[in-house]
C-alpha cells in the first residue's frame, strides 16, 4: 500500500472476544476516504464482527471484550468519552435483510432527522427527498411517500434503508451484505448505487459474493479464522494475491 495514503478509519492491533472465544485477532487495517472497501472470506471468519467494530455495534451482544484501537479521524472510538449514538450517526450501518420500521416511506427516512430534533417541516422535506434521490428511489415512490413502507419490494426497501442511513449524512456507510436477500435486478441497483455512493461516503461492505467484491470495491480485505490474510487494491487481490490462501479462497478452492 501507498505511505502516503489517506485514512479515514485506522484499525490497530484490534482484537475482539466473544466470551472466550478469540473472534478478530490483531487485525491492522486501513480504510481510505471516500473509497469502498469489501471484506472478504469464508463463512464465521469475523467480517461482520470487524465491521461491527467500527460503529461499536458488537458491544450490543453480551459477552463480549475487544483490545486494541479503531481511529476514526484519528480518534479512537472505544475511549471511554465517546458519546456512541453520535458515533452510530456519523458512521451508519444497513443489515442484509432490508428492515424498515413498520410506518411510511417518509416517516422511515424522516426518522433519525426528528430524532435529532428537526422540526422544519420544509427542512424535513428537502432531506427526505434528498436521500431519496440519491439512492435512485424518489420517481419510484413520490407519490407513496405516506403508504407503508412494508409494501415496497424488497429491493426498494433496500434502498429505502440506505436512504434512512444517508439521511443522516454519516461519514463512513457500512454494508453487511447488502445485497444478498435481493433479485438479480435490485442487486445491480444496489452495486450501483454502492458505486455513486463513494463520492459522498467512505463505504465498507461485507460480500460473499466474489464478483461483487470486483464490482463495486476499490480495495479488498481478505479474512480468514479472525485474522487479516492480506489487503490491497481490489484488482492486485483478485490478479495478482500476496497469499496463497487468498488465491485459494477467490478461486473457489475453499470456503
Ligand atoms: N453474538 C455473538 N455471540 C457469540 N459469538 C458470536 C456472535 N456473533 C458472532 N459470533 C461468532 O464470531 C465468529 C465470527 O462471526 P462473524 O459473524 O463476524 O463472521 P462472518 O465472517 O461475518 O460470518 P458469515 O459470513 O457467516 O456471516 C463466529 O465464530 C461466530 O459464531
Amino acid at each position: 500500500m501507498p505511505t502516503t495514503m489517506q485514512t479515514k478509519v485506522a484499525i490497530r492491533d484490534f482484537s475482539l472476544w466473544f466470551q472466550h472465544q478469540l473472534v478478530l485477532d490483531s487485525i491492522e487495517l486501513t480504510i481510505p476516504p471516500n473509497q469502498v472497501t469489501a471484506l472478504i472470506g469464508p463463512s464465521g471468519c469475523g467480517k461482520s464482527s470487524l465491521l461491527r467494530a467500527m460503529n461499536r455495534m458488537n458491544e450490543l451482544m453480551i459477552d463480549c471484550r475487544n483490545q486494541g484501537q479503531v481511529l476514526l479521524d484519528g480518534q479512537n472510538i472505544y475511549q471511554p468519552e465517546t458519546d456512541v449514538a453520535r458515533l452510530r450517526c456519523r458512521v451508519g450501518m444497513v443489515f442484509q435483510k432490508p428492515n424498515p420500521f413498520p410506518k411510511s416511506v417518509y416517516d422511515n427516512v424522516a426518522f433519525g432527522l426528528r430524532l435529532q430534533g428537526e422540526r422544519s417541516r420544509r427542512h424535513l422535506d428537502e432531506q427526505v427527498e434528498s436521500a431519496l434521490k440519491q439512492v435512485g428511489l424518489w420517481s419510484e415512490v413520490k407519490s407513496r411517500l405516506h403508504q407503508n413502507a412494508l409494501t415496497l419490494s424488497t429491493g426498494q426497501q433496500q434502498r429505502l434503508v440506505i436512504a434512512r442511513a444517508i439521511a443522516l449524512q454519516p461519514e463512513v456507510l457500512l454494508l453487511d451484505e447488502p445485497a444478498s436477500a435481493l433479485d438479480p435486478i435490485s442487486t445491480l441497483k444496489v452495486e450501483e448505487l454502492i458505486y455513486e455512493l463513494k463520492a459522498a461516503y467512505t463505504v465498507v461492505i461485507v460480500t460473499h459474493n466474489m464478483q461483487q467484491a470486483a464490482r463495486v470495491s476499490d480495495y479488498t480485505a481478505f479474512l480468514n479464522q479472525g485474522r487479516l490474510v492480506e489487503w490491497a487494491a481490489t484488482h492486485t487481490i483478485f490478479t495478482q494475491p500476496a497469499s496463497q490462501q487468498t488465491e485459494d479462497y477467490i478461486t473457489g478452492r475453499f470456503g
